[in-house]
This record gives C-alpha cells, sequence and structure tokens, in this order.
C-alpha cells in the first residue's frame, strides 16, 4: 500500500524537554492512524511537526513520498497540503458554512459542488446558508472535517477534535467522521487519549510514550499482543502477574496459565485480559476445596448475586503488576490450568453494558473481573473462584 506519511528518527526538543525522541511512524494511504498516549507523551508536537508548524530537530518527515521536514529542510505549511481540524472554535463566526468550506477553495473547485459534496459527506447537505452560531457543536466540528476535506488534501489531522462533544453525541460523531474520510479516501491522523476512540476507529493505532511511538498496528493486535507491560495496561484492562515458565505454561497465583507462542522458561510478568477471567459464585461447603463451582441456582451465592456457573471477565490493575512472589511458583500444586482459585469480591463498580467485579485472592493478590451479565449486582464480601481461559501473553520479568 502507498505510504501517504513516514516518520524517520523525528526528534523535537523545547529547551531540556524531548517532546519527540526519534520518532518512526508510517501511515499507508486512504488509512486512519490514532495516536494514542497519555497527555505530555508527545502527540501534539508530533502533529504540529507534521502540519509543518514546528522544525524538527532531527529526522525526516515525507508526504507522499517528497520530503517536506529533515536536514536542511522545511516546507512552510501552506505548502503542505495537510489539513487540520483543532479541537474547537476552528470556524470563522463571520462567514456562512458553505464560506467557511469555500474559503481557501479556488474558484474551480468551488463552483464545481465540492462544498455541497463534502457537507453531505459529513451528514450535513443543505447547511450551507447557516452561520455557525446556528450549529450545535457537534455540527461545527462536522463543518470543521467539512472544510478539511474540501481541497483534497494529502493528510487529514484530527487534533482530539471530539473532546469538547459529550459520550453519545462523540461516538456517533467519530463514527461519521471516520465513514466521511473511507469515503473521501482521506488518509487521516486522528489524535486522542481516549483508548476507546483508538481502537474503535483506527485502522491502525501508534501507541506513545516518552516521545516515541512504541507499537503501532492494527488496533486487535496492539490489544492482543501490546508491545510491552505498560502497552498492555494503558490500551484496555490488564491483569498483570509475576509467574514463572515451566513447560510451556506460565504458572501464576491464579493456576498455570498457557502462553500465547513459545517462551523459554524462567521469571516473566504475564497479561491476561478481562474477557479471560471467569469467576463461579463458591458454595459454603466448597469454599476450602477450590473446587469449581457446579451448582445449581438453588445453592446460590452465599452472599449475593453471582450464578451459579455464571461467566465474569476482566482485571483491571492499574498497570501494576499484582502482588504474589515469582519464587512461590503460584499455580504449581496440581491446580488445573488457569484455575480455579477462591477469591472474594471487593467491589462492585456498575457501568451499564457491564460491571468491573474487584477481588482478593487468597494470597492478597487484588485482581478486576468484568462481568457481561451486569444486571445483578455481586455483593461484596462474595466467595467466588476464579479460573482464566485461553492463553497469556508474557515478557521476561
Ligand atoms: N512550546 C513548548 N514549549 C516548551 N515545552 C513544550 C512545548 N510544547 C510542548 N512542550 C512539552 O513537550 C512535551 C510533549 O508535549 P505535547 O503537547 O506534544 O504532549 P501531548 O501528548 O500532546 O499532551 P496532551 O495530551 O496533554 O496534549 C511535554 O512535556 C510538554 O510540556
Amino acid at each position: 500500500m502507498k505510504e501517504a506519511l513516514t516518520l524517520r528518527g523525528v526528534a523535537k526538543n523545547y529547551g531540556p524537554v524531548a517532546a519527540l525522541a526519534g520518532v518512526d511512524l508510517t501511515v499507508p494511504a486512504g488509512t486512519l492512524t490514532a495516536v494514542l498516549g497519555p497527555s505530555g507523551c508527545g502527540k501534539t508536537t508530533l502533529l504540529r511537526c507534521v502540519a509543518g508548524f514546528e522544525r524538527v530537530d532531527t529526522g525526516e518527515i515525507r508526504i507522499d513520498g517528497t520530503v517536506i521536514a529533515g536536514p536542511g529542510a522545511h516546507l512552510p505549511p501552506q505548502r503542505r497540503r495537510v489539513a487540520v481540524v483543532p479541537q474547537e472554535g476552528a470556524l470563522f463566526p463571520h462567514l456562512s458554512v458553505a464560506g467557511n468550506i469555500g474559503y481557501g477553495l479556488d474558484r474551480a473547485t468551488r463552483r464545481g459542488g465540492r462544498i455541497e459534496e463534502v457537507l453531505a459527506l459529513v451528514g450535513l447537505a443543505g447547511h450551507g446558508d447557516r452561520m455557525p452560531h446556528q450549529l450545535s457543536g457537534g455540527q461545527q466540528q462536522r463543518v470543521a472535517v467539512a472544510r478539511a476535506l474540501a481541497p483534497r488534501p494529502s493528510l487529514v489531522l484530527l487534533d482530539e477534535p471530539f473532546s469538547a462533544l459529550d459520550a453519545g453525541l462523540r461516538a456517533e460523531l467519530r463514527h461519521d467522521v471516520r465513514e466521511a474520510l473511507r469515503a473521501d479516501r482521506a488518509t487521516g491522523i486522528l489524535v486522542t487519549h481516549d483508548q476507546g476512540e483508538a481502537l474503535s476507529t483506527a485502522d491502525q493505532v501508534a501507541v506513545m510514550r516518552g516521545g516515541l511511538v512504541v507499537q503501532c498496528a492494527a488496533p486487535a493486535a496492539v490489544y492482543r499482543e501490546p508491545a510491552d507491560p505498560w502497552v498492555a495496561a494503558f490500551v484496555g484492562d490488564a491483569v498483570l502477574l509475576p509467574a514463572v515458565v515451566e513447560s510451556g505454561a506460565a504458572h501464576t497465583v491464579l493456576g498455570p496459565v498457557p502462553l500465547a507462542g513459545t517462551f523459554g522458561s524462567g521469571a516473566v510478568t504475564v497479561l491476561v485480559r478481562p474477557e479471560q477471567v471467569r469467576i463461579t459464585a463458591r458454595p459454603a461447603a466448597s469454599v476450602r476445596d477450590s473446587s469449581p463451582a457446579t451448582g445449581t441456582a438453588a445453592d446460590g451465592p452465599p452472599a449475593g448475586g453471582v450464578a451459579a456457573g455464571g461467566s465474569v471477565a476482566d482485571g483491571a490493575v492499574d498497570g501494576s503488576v499484582a502482588g504474589g512472589s515469582v519464587g512461590d511458583r503460584p499455580g504449581t500444586n496440581g491446580s488445573v490450568p488457569g484455575g480455579p482459585v477462591p477469591a472474594t469480591v471487593l467491589r462492585h463498580e456498575f457501568h451499564g453494558h457491564d460491571a468491573l467485579v474487584a477481588l482478593r485472592l487468597a494470597d492478597g493478590t487484588r485482581i478486576t473481573a468484568r462481568i457481561l451479565d451486569a444486571g445483578t449486582p455481586v455483593a461484596v464480601g462474595t466467595d467466588v473462584t476464579v479460573h482464566v481461559d485461553g492463553t497469556a501473553r508474557a515478557w521476561p520479568a
């Protein structure tokens, strides 16, 4: 696939601060790349260097194969064919919608129906005569996107364009903007610190940390095969556990978990995703023996709403490796692969589509499970068993 944008070793310092520390990134033409990272990691600086608002210190940027920034080269912003959609306030208040979109377009393009075309792409056909103040915030952002697309730029840079909108509107708008870019065969870069937005909207996600792109891959690959434990915890919820690899399985406090891919042996950090973790009500009689709860509803959970045999998933432990010592060789005492091990419910957070259940294992390790059947709260203090489905990823400890 043709490359619309290429960055090689791009560095940008502000005094002692290395805002970009040698960024490598490739954006294929006609795709949307989300640049995702925590505050201060360099996302905006990256965008500003690509747009030409900042000069790079070292490294090289190419657009459609042409060097636009590099040693001795700095093409001014207006000659880069790069359009920017800012967070908000992009429109000229004294110009109509059509006036805003047509601003800067050559006359032939203006007359060729391009304004109506891009308005239709963003779902605002027939709104050309409106003034910006007559539009909602979401509609104004749609016009800003239409204006960016109008001159058919080589690149559209979207700088957290949905951040000022409420959650429902944001989801709708990002879907519509994604479709508009796709329909126009535009190449886009979406800067965001919202993991869900990046995963659901982009063709590839570039994860930034400390001025570097630490991983760039398709959303599913970033989620399932994160480059390191930090990426694992930043892109979604993660249970990170110390473990020892032996005979192809990681022996964790949750029992032996098979590994994705081959791994030698030794101490590792293991990633288990929320949807792999399942909890089952633990009838009082089986509390001591950690066998799976197979009872019927009549056995009931002793203290609340986990249906026996019900499934659950998730584990979020704020990026830190959960407790327990590798030297303990957890899970090597004849336990079944992936558990089950006993746990106690510490907290239940209802999120509508699911719920997060904080759990404490017998050794004090805390993990979080996500219950998809979230209707009935799981009472604090409920005894459950936990087991892990599927395989885990591991990194040398
Ligand atoms: N003009 C500037 N002068 C000095 N330091 C700057 C300047 N712009 C950015 N920085 C610093 O460079 C680093 C990267 O900033 P940048 O704005 O690119 O991060 P970001 O990922 O976009 O953050 P946020 O999500 O908070 O917008 C930060 O440490 C920031 O303080």
